[in-house]
């Protein structure tokens, strides 16, 4: 039998860097489609400012292994949606997954393929369990980088497709100050 090695790592918790993670980012230009007022997204991609990095740490796709991955979010809207990630099923839909919040403020927005949509609001400290089936995106409503780790199978794999066309049923959007989660205007099952 052949083990693997043990690891234990740091996470930085004030950047939310994992040393010798695998770094990947996420810009403005990276989510074209995604934020429902496109004349602002047209406007802020003169910028195109990064909106979420991830350090990874994968092992090869198998049954039965995890990987670990913390995101920094950062804070920013689009008109008045909030700074978002992509989201994504899982491509083996039925792999739950666990978030942990670490530093800032923000929330999940998860998903069942029928359009069900459920809002749970994240802070340092707030274990978010994410069952199997629901596609999942996270959303900053804070003024800081919101920064959140994330365990999940190795096998799960991530199944952009269907929200990169249709997105979620529900927005989290800004209004007179205060953080709101809304009908989705472009929403169609
Ligand atoms: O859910 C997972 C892994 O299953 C997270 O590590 C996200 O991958 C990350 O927060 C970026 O979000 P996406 O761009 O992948 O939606
Ligand atoms: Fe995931």
């Amino acid at each position: 039998m052949e083990y693997k090695n043990p690891l234990g790592v740091d996470i930085n918790l004030e950047t939310g860097v994992i040393p010798g993670a695998k770094k990947l980012v996420r810009r403005l230009s990276d989510l074209k489609g995604y934020f429902v007022d496109e004349d602002a997204y047209s406007e802020l991609l003169k910028e195109n400012p990064v909106v979420y990095e991830v350090y990874a740490v994968e092992q090869e796709e198998k049954d039965g292994d995890l990987n670990f991955a913390t995101t920094v979010l950062y804070p920013g809207k689009v008109g008045k949606e909030f700074f978002f990630t992509k989201g994504h099923y899982h491509s083996k839909a039925d792999r739950a997954e666990i978030y942990y919040g670490i530093k800032g403020k923000g929330g999940m927005l998860l998903q069942t393929p029928e359009g069900k949509a459920e809002w749970i609001e994240m802070r340092p400290g707030t274990v978010v369990y994410v069952p199997p089936y629901w596609a999942h995106r996270t959303v900053n409503t804070g003024d800081e980088p919101f920064i959140f780790l994330a365990i999940y199978p190795a096998d799960a794999g991530h199944d952009y497709g269907s929200i990169a066309e249709k997105g979620f049923s529900k927005l989290v959007i800004e209004e007179n100050g205060e953080v709101k989660v809304v009908d989705n205007p472009r929403w169609k099952e």
